[in-house]
């Protein structure tokens, strides 16, 4: 049994003082790839791969902002009951801290592509490794590899 001083050795993260609640999205085709959308140039992480997803807005629940920002930003419908939560991260930027609930997604219409300008590719779970990451989603992927491997 642990005495917790594993724990206690590891610094805590500072708090910024502000959490972002991000809704993110794998979602999968019938081959169980997984979408991920490249950060296009001018943001934040520009180049990095993510989840599709984005920030709630004020009221809207996570299942809803994820219907709302696949549709924005891959022309994918889907609905609710049709995303199934997987797990989340919880990362210290500088600026903020990252709570992003991370769904998984079988059902949905539409061929995705980028309507806002950025790369779409469906990997192998075992290539997301390969992939430049942001640093919150890199402990998200060995939840895909449990689920799909
Ligand atoms: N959608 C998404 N966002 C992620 C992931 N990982 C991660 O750290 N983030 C961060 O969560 C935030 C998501 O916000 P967003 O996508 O709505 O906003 P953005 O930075 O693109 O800017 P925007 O305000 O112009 O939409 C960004 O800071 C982004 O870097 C991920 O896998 N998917």
């Amino acid at each position: 049994m642990s005495d917790g001083a594993g724990c206690a050795a590891v610094p805590e993260p500072s708090s910024t003082g502000r959490l972002l609640l991000v809704a993110a999205c794998a979602l999968l085709d019938a081959d169980g790839r997984v979408l991920v959308t490249e950060r296009p140039a001018g943001k934040a992480m520009a180049g990095l791969w993510e989840f599709p997803g984005g920030k709630l807005e004020p009221g809207e629940s996570p299942e809803a902002c994820l219907v709302r920002e696949l549709f924005e930003e891959l022309g994918v419908r889907t609905k609710p009951a049709c995303l199934a939560p997987l797990t989340f991260a919880s990362h210290t930027y500088p600026d903020f801290h990252l709570l992003m609930p991370l769904y998984v997604c079988r059902v949905f219409d539409g061929a995705p592509a980028g309507r806002e300008n950025q790369a779409i590719r469906w990997c192998r779970v075992h290539e997301l490794r390969n992939l430049a990451m942001p640093p919150a989603d890199l402990p998200l992927i060995a939840h895909l590899e449990e689920l799909l491997t």
